[in-house]
């Protein structure tokens, strides 16, 4: 369908002028054939084009105003609406995509884009889907798909603002990594307890995709101990057995570098982490807490100061709570739990709904140090066997919390943590971070920068919005659109999924996503009991 005609191109920037009728929305994807290229435009904004004299403007506005019909003469030479597009492709004679390199001539005709030329922009050729094309607000049908592959070591920074729909597209993405039953891990740390089971009655979570039966792994204080936990679904009158660890983790098993490694210890705090725990071995978080500072000053013989004892003693216990996570001789390792599923290629939820902020960020520290650890010896050590080890993605909530410039030390001495580490340096060993965030504007800006994926939800904070405008391609002329994001619209950035534009998706809700997928998987089950079937299976 013919939307408009070319009135100007300049640059990768072409004004067309919106035919009678048509109707043109932001973020939609237009085409313009000439010369027997394709070259795809994505409309950014619009501008009226008038000719009146401010008189006319005046007397036709006053009598619209008293709801009179305003008369114009020649109004489709004087008085027209024009949309400004930039292109984003174009597609030559034979087929090829790539950046513009011309542009469309004056007068060419504008016309909508169709499935067909949409899919030659290959959005729908990833393996994790995560949503729809969208024109405006309304999805066409065309998937938004991420490359895991290349995209997962990468990093992706998900932004949104409160009820944007950040948890739904993380149940999403939890959701298509499930699917592909091992291709790659995912571990998520899930602080309201909406992941498995979703947060009310009548939603969804990942226990309802038959395959969580094989490829979740839950750590939840909802187990005594390592098993199964059979979870009932009345949304579907099924019930699923999904394997799980408590959540539990002896303090012996905790090494210094687990708590330097939450960037809460200055440099002789951090001294003495190591100090204790040459002096006492595997009891040394033990020994550090019980007896008061001057007893411990004087068991490690005078070697660090009481003052640095006492704050160090006082971060341990914010960072390991009053035993019910960080436990004493009870024996459980999480982490190393937690390890041994990631290798397999599992979606790892880890349940945290009672825990203290300290304990949080000792269990995400631990776990994703564990993780990176493995990776990053087996590469450097057996590089073949790595090379098998399904890319894992590493989900920070509240990202901000981990890779602020705040929590990193703000303006004076820099303190690592195992986040900004894996932001930086996780790429070469197939490690990657999922950084969810209503303030990016607080992070540090290698984070945003080293995310090659973004997914922008409804964000209305200038200052937020800008951070990631800043520091990604595709989205100079995104402000507008970004404004006017509703719930569950995004715009997706992904150079390493080979998208070439910023995408306007809309992601898909989870309850609707997870009832596709189960289907999916009856009819795969389907088919296989069919082929199992005595006549078949001679075939
Ligand atoms: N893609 C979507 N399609 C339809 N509805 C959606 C979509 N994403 C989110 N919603 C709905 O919007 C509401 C808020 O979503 P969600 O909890 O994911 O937002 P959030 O950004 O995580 O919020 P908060 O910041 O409060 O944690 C939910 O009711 C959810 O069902």
């Amino acid at each position: 369908m013919r939307l408009g005609v070319v009135v100007w191109a300049e640059g990768v920037t072409v004004k067309f002028r919106i035919a009678e009728d048509s109707v043109v929305e932001r973020g939609m994807l237009v085409k313009v054939v000439d010369r027997g290229r394709r070259y795809v435009l994505k409309v950014v904004d619009f501008k009226p084009e008038s000719l009146l004299t401010p008189a006319e403007v005046a007397i036709i506005s006053s009598k619209a105003d008293r709801g009179e019909k305003p008369q114009l003469r020649d109004r489709d030479l004087r008085l027209y609406d024009t949309a400004i597009a930039t292109i984003v492709a174009q597609i030559d004679e034979d087929g090829e995509v790539h950046g513009p390199s011309s542009v469309p001539a004056l007068f060419s005709p504008v016309e909508e884009l169709g499935e067909e030329d949409l899919k030659m922009l290959r959005l729908h050729t990833g393996d994790i889907p995560i949503g729809r094309v969208r024109f405006g607000h309304s999805a066409v049908d065309v998937e938004v798909a991420l490359d895991g592959a290349k995209t997962i070591p990468h990093h992706i920074l998900v932004v949104g603002g409160t009820g944007a729909g950040k948890s739904n597209f993380g149940r999403v993405l939890a959701a298509s990594i499930l699917h592909l039953r091992g291709r790659y891990s995912l571990v998520v740390f899930d602080c309201e307890s909406e992941y498995l089971l979703g947060s009310k009655p009548g939603e969804m979570g990942l226990a309802h995709l038959p395959f969580s039966e094989e490829y979740l792994f839950l750590v939840s204080a909802r187990v005594p101990r390592p098993g199964r936990l059979r979870v009932e679904l009345p949304e579907l009158g099924e019930e699923r057995s999904i394997p799980a660890y408590p959540l539990k983790m002896d303090v012996s098993r905790l090494k210094p570098g687990d708590f330097a490694l939450t960037g809460e210890f200055s440099s002789p705090q951090e001294e003495l982490l190591w100090l204790a725990y040459k002096q006492f071995g595997e009891g040394w978080v033990e020994a550090l807490l019980s007896g008061d500072a001057r007893t411990v000053y004087s068991r490690l013989g005078r070697m660090a100061g009481v003052n640095t004892i006492s704050v160090t003693k006082r971060k341990i216990r914010y960072l390991t709570g009053d035993g019910s996570v960080f436990c004493r001789d009870c024996g459980y390792d999480l982490a190393a739990a937690v390890l041994s599923m990631v290798l397999k290629g599992r979606v790892v939820l880890i349940e945290t709904p009672f825990a203290t902020e300290g304990e949080e960020k000792l269990l995400a520290t631990v776990v994703a140090e564990r993780v990176f650890r493995a990776y990053e010896r087996m590469r450097k050590e057996l590089p073949e066997k790595w090379s098998q080890l399904p890319p894992v993605l590493i989900m920070v909530e509240e990202a901000h919390r981990y890779l602020g410039s705040q929590a990193l030390g703000g303006k004076g001495e820099v303190r690592e943590n195992v986040f900004s580490i894996i932001a930086k340096r996780g790429r070469k060993y197939k490690v990657g971070g999922l950084y969810i965030t209503q303030m990016p504007s607080e992070l540090m800006d290698a984070v945003v920068r080293q995310a090659l994926t973004k997914v922008i939800l409804s964000l209305p904070t200038r200052p937020d919005y800008l951070a990631v405008m800043n520091h990604s391609p595709y989205l100079d002329e995104a402000e507008a659109e970004i404004k006017t994001l509703d719930r569950g619209e995004a715009i997706v950035v992904s150079p390493p999924s080979g998208f070439r534009l910023a995408v306007s998706a809309k992601i898909y809700q989870y309850e609707e996503y997870a009832l596709r997928l189960i289907q999916e998987e009856k009819r795969l089950l389907a088919t296989r009991e069919v082929s199992r079937t005595p006549e078949y299976a001679d075939a």
